[in-house]
């Protein structure tokens, strides 16, 4: 049995990135990927794992959704362009299955928050599913098993590669602005600062910088805790709180973007606590921001909501 899906804002990065898993995906076949200024473009053109060099990127508006048919709907668009499409899917399309890979939806209720290891059972039940942005994924997850913990506001310092930035030409995607160099940008008030902390249940502190590598996450997390505590200590929450999550991987050692790129997992680890204060602490934790990011965890997504083995299409 096969369950499709349709992948509208398929040149983008994080739509090729979901091209190359569902190429390689037992049972999710492509419905079609849509294209607003290049229809036509071969797929391998976008995504060179593609089986089939005859498959092309097609031309569809949010007016014209009601000809195509598809399981589930991903829309990998920039901010603010998703509302649209999600309006015209859900009214052409009432069954189908809806995952927004932008900010618009992260905020509102009626969409499930697609964060599978701290939001599962919502999104085996969701129509309408909000992936979470690439830090707000890294933050949470390093978050999360210490959050009844907290004593105050932590701080969060975060280095993305420029793919995180998108294809549309900007500062922090231009390899000559980021040679040699290391852009910090919006330092407060961030969407991920508010997406996190909503999450969370309290604020957090994030300081996002973009860096000259393509892909990738590193976030350093800097807290103080109610009540004193040791590495080890810290280590042996955190490998409980994700005992069994098979996309985490837990480790006493600082986890390093080079060894998480291309993989659909999270790494957390680096537990340290001050010796000069032992309520202080640090953690790391480390994504590939176009997989876990984004697109490995709107497939973890995709699976729950269709009735499918969440890992299908993620492990070797
Ligand atoms: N990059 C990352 O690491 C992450 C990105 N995200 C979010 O995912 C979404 C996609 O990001 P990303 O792939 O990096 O972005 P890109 O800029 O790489 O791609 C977005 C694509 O959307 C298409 N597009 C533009 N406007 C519209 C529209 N109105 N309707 C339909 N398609 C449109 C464009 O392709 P075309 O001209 O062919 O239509 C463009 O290539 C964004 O909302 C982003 O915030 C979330 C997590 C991580
Ligand atoms: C380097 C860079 O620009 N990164 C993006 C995060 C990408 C992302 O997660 O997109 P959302 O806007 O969908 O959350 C940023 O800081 O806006």
């Amino acid at each position: 049995m096969t369950r499709s899906v349709a992948l509208v804002g398929g040149r983008g990065y994080t739509g090729a990135e979901l091209l190359g898993l569902l190429a390689r995906h037992p049972v999710l076949k492509l419905a079609f990927a849509s294209s607003t200024s290049q229809a036509g473009l071969p797929v391998t053109e976008v995504c060179p794992q593609w089986p089939d060099a005859n498959d092309q990127l097609v031309a569809l508006s949010p007016g014209e959704v009601a000809t195509g048919e598809a399981d589930a709907w991903v829309l990998a668009v920039p901010n603010g362009a998703a509302a649209e499409w999600a309006q015209a899917i859900s009214a052409a399309h009432p069954t189908a299955v809806i995952i927004d890979l932008s900010a618009d939806h992260r905020f509102d209720d009626d969409w499930a928050y697609g964060l599978p290891e701290l939001n599962r059972a919502a999104i085996r039940q969701a129509k309408r599913i909000a992936n979470p942005g690439c830090y707000a994924t890294a933050g949470q997850l390093g978050l999360a098993p210490i959050a009844d913990r907290l004593a105050g506001t932590p701080s969060l310092f975060g280095v993305s590669g420029y793919s995180g930035a998108g294809r549309t030409p900007s500062p922090k995607n231009d390899p000559e602005r980021l040679a040699d160099n290391l852009l910090p940008y919006s330092l407060a008030g961030h969407v991920h600062e508010r997406e996190i902390g909503h999450r969370l249940g309290r604020p957090v502190r994030f300081m996002p910088h973009v860096a000259p590598f393509f892909r990738g996450i590193a976030m350093t997390i800097s807290a103080r805790l109610g009540s004193p505590t040791s590495a080890a200590e810290l280590e042996a929450i955190y490998r409980e709180a994700y005992a069994g999550e098979r996309r985490i991987r837990v480790s006493r050692e600082a986890p390093e973007v080079r060894d998480m790129r291309d993989t659909p997992d999270a790494a957390i680890g680096g537990f340290t606590v001050s010796p000069d204060d032992p309520h202080d602490i640090a953690v790391v934790s480390v994504l590939d921001n176009l997989s876990k990011g984004a697109a490995s965890q709107a497939l973890q997504n995709i699976n729950l909501a269709l009735g499918l083995d969440e890992q299908l299409g993620l492990e070797p």
